[in-house]
């Protein structure tokens, strides 16, 4: 049987409500607002460090996650270090920064760390969708939505419901849900 309830630590509550809508009735979801400290290093290794100091401060099961936008002309940064540009420079900074590549190509990774508990090591579940990085369009609501397009519409265009059918954050989830069913 998989876990009747998930603790999703995060401050962001933008994601706590499209995890809340994605997962729908397969676990309640919990949450706690928790500031993690966040290191630098590898998409991976940022998401389970993040479980691990999460487990130990609420000494419990925990589900983290850390979201990455990764721009092909740029290496893929920036990457995890994203919400640091977006505060500095908003969404039409970040555009900006690809005025002098002719690709504009960028990938929107979600990962997701879950540990049953403090010293228990922690499972990640990615996800990934491609799009291209364009000029500001629709509603500034969450972050980069408005300039992640996604075949011809916005990540902020897009409805709740259809970017959560294509979304980074709903292929994590997918993979999730199908783990949490082969657990006893
Ligand atoms: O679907 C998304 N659409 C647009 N923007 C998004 C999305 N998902 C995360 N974001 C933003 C939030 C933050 O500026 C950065 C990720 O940083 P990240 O550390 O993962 O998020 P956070 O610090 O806000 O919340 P948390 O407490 O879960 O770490 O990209
Ligand atoms: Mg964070």
């Amino acid at each position: 049987m998989s876990p009747a309830e998930l603790n999703f630590i995060t401050g962001n509550k933008n994601k706590l409500s499209e995890v809340k809508a994605i997962l729908g009735d397969v676990v309640t979801l919990k949450s706690q607002a928790l500031d993690l400290i966040e290191i630098q290093g590898s998409i991976e290794e940022i998401s389970l460090d993040k479980c691990r100091r999460a487990a130990e401060a609420v000494k419990a099961p925990v589900l983290v996650e850390d979201t990455c936008l990764c721009f092909n002309a740029l290496k893929q940064l920036p990457g995890p270090y994203v919400k640091w540009f977006l505060q500095a420079l908003g969404p039409d900074g970040l555009n900006n920064l690809l005025l002098a590549y002719e690709d504009k190509s960028a990938e929107a990774v979600c990962t997701f760390a879950y540990s049953t508990g403090p010293g228990h090591e922690p499972v990640i579940f990615q996800g990934r969708t491609t799009g291209k990085i364009v000029p500001a369009r629709g509603p500034a609501d969450f972050g980069w939505d408005p300039i992640f397009e996604y075949e011809g519409q916005t990540y902020a265009e897009m409805s709740k419901v259809d970017k959560n059918k294509i979304s980074h954050r709903y292929r994590a989830l997918e993979k999730l849900k199908a783990w949490l069913q082969t657990q006893p």
